[in-house]
């Protein structure tokens, strides 16, 4: 299950998500907002950064303008590594790394193609497993 959640910055690129996880028969809950009327982006990220560091949701997706406010609060609920991506190459290497488990995105910086492509390696891609990858996590946990 993949926990959603945006401001009205991210909405309409939740709504591409939605369309793209609908396609490949992915199961997501949508935890808002629901509108482009404008909402307060921690509320969101407290919802998702809980279902998620709570084991209710596997995964978390944030947006928000610039993913950056989202992903600031979300990173204050313990168990939450929310990575902040843009591009690929940063969507694969926090999945291999830092078994990052909220992709954050900004819906006023990346366009729905990229967004989509940032999306599928974030949900396709494993953790390492690496000792050292697995060492550093467990020093963020502490
Ligand atoms: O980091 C914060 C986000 O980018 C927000 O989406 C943004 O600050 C909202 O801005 P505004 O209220 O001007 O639409």
């Amino acid at each position: 299950m993949i926990a959603l959640g945006c401001d009205h910055g991210g909405y309409e690129l939740k709504q591409e998500i939605i369309a793209y996880l609908e396609k490949n028969h992915l199961e997501y809950k949508d935890f808002g907002c629901f509108s482009k009327e404008a909402v307060d982006y921690p509320e969101y990220a407290k919802l998702v950064g809980h279902a998620v560091a709570g084991g209710e949701c596997e995964k978390g997706i944030l947006i928000c303008g610039t993913g950056i406010g989202i992903s600031i609060t979300a990173n204050k609920i313990k168990g939450v590594r929310a990575a902040l991506c843009s591009d690929c190459f940063s969507a694969e290497a926090t999945r291999l790394h830092n078994d990052a488990n909220i992709l954050a995105m900004g819906g006023r910086v990346v366009g729905a193609g990229l967004a989509l492509k940032i999306v599928d390696i974030f949900l396709n891609t494993p953790f390492s497993g690496d000792e050292r990858h697995a060492r550093r996590i467990s020093k963020i946990e502490d």
